[in-house]
């Protein structure tokens, strides 16, 4: 076990078997990321990608193999502890940007901070803040449909790092906008890993964010097939 791993896979498989037909989505994966990576998980429409996100956001389980989130096996927590280990540990940015609709871009930065508890005064001054510094301020008391898909998103790059977490697992963040907005919204996580030391771990295949990778994890039919540092 690699000491300085934020999360660590070991030979993971994942195989859906819900359908009529059981669907094998990973095939012995291993990987480990460090503090301070900017990740790409790179590959086709349904090599997995999504699928190993979710695993090393502890969203789902394997089917074999470990997962390790700071040294502690995933396996042996509860539903309600990995919900836990999530809420504290983990930033989560997605396709869809997942803004709740009847709260400001303030209120829905500060969600995460009332989950864990954070008294008002504080949880205000701190989701203000991260607005702030994203650039975002004058978004703060707009609402989801009242901004554009750049900003929403913008919105929920802030919201998945009020909180610190450790990690930030973003799955095809830029799949909605166009490639001026796209390119916007990388700048902004690369000076939030470049300034304040956030990793990143994306899930893509648009060739912006694939670019961007310093590291870059190829998956193919659910294993992975070569990996490049840049
Ligand atoms: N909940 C599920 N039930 C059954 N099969 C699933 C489920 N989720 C994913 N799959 C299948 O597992 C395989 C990998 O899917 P996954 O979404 O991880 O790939 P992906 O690389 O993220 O694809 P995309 O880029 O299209 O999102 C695919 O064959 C997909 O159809």
């Amino acid at each position: 076990m690699n000491p300085n791993a934020i999360v660590q896979a070991e030979q993971v498989t994942k195989i859906y078997d819900e359908g009529a037909v059981p669907v094998q989505a990973l095939r012995g994966v291993s990987l480990t990321i460090e503090p301070g990576e900017f990740t790409v998980i790179a590959g086709p429409s349904g090599s997995g990608k999504t699928t190993l996100l979710n695993l090393l956001g502890a969203l789902d389980v394997p089917t074999e193999g470990r997962v390790f989130f700071e040294g502690q096996d995933l396996s042996t927590l509860s539903r309600r502890e990995r919900a836990r280990l999530r809420l504290y540990k983990i930033g989560f940015v997605f396709q869809a940007y997942n803004l709740i609709p009847v709260l400001t871009a303030l209120e829905n930065v500060e969600f995460v901070l009332l989950l864990q508890g954070v008294p008002e005064r504080e949880r205000r001054s701190r989701a203000l803040e991260v607005l702030e510094q994203l650039g975002i301020g004058e978004l703060a008391h707009k609402r989801p449909h009242e901004m554009s898909g750049g900003q929403q998103q913008r919105v929920a790059v802030a919201r998945a790092v009020v909180s610190r977490p450790r990690l930030v697992l973003a799955d095809e963040p830029t799949a909605n906008l166009d490639s001026a907005t796209g390119a916007r919204l990388l700048d902004l996580m690369e000076q939030l890993n470049r300034e304040q030391g956030v990793t990143f771990v994306f899930s893509s295949h648009d060739p912006q964010v694939i670019e961007r990778g310093r590291r870059l994890l190829w998956l193919h039919d659910g294993q992975i097939e070569r990996e490049e540092q840049r």
